[in-house]
């Protein structure tokens, strides 16, 4: 099933109800390569062991929802990173839907 590029006020909109997370431009290049932007946060823990079992939950739920995150873990910080590759690097409302299960889960691990 394609997945519909988000506008940019369709963005701003869902932006504004994720309180926490932003876009960034990532992975350009001096070369030919463009930037590509991506729905990011970071979260911080009060542990590596508590980062780690975040990691492990989003990544539980990054697997339901079929749709996956550059998931980085810090030493007690948690990074995610997304867009979506199939619809050529645009954020689509699948990147919105994964923010969201994540943010309804990071308040369980004290996530901040
Ligand atoms: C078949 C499988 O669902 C697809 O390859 C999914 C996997 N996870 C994905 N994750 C992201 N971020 N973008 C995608 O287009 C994507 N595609």
């Amino acid at each position: 099933m394609p997945v519909e590029p988000l506008s940019q006020k369709e963005i701003e909109d869902r932006l504004a109800e994720l309180p926490g997370w932003s876009l960034t431009s990532v992975g350009a290049d001096a070369g030919a390569k463009a930037a590509e932007v991506k729905l990011t946060r970071s979260f911080r823990l009060a542990s590596h062991f508590a980062a780690t079992a975040l990691v492990v939950h989003i990544a539980q739920v990054q697997e339901e929802l079929g749709h996956h995150s550059d998931l980085t873990l810090g030493y007690n910080t948690v990074t995610l990173a997304v867009n979506t590759h199939s619809a050529g690097g645009a954020l689509t409302g699948l990147d919105f839907a994964l923010a969201g299960r994540v943010e309804a889960l990071a308040a369980g691990h004290g996530a901040e």
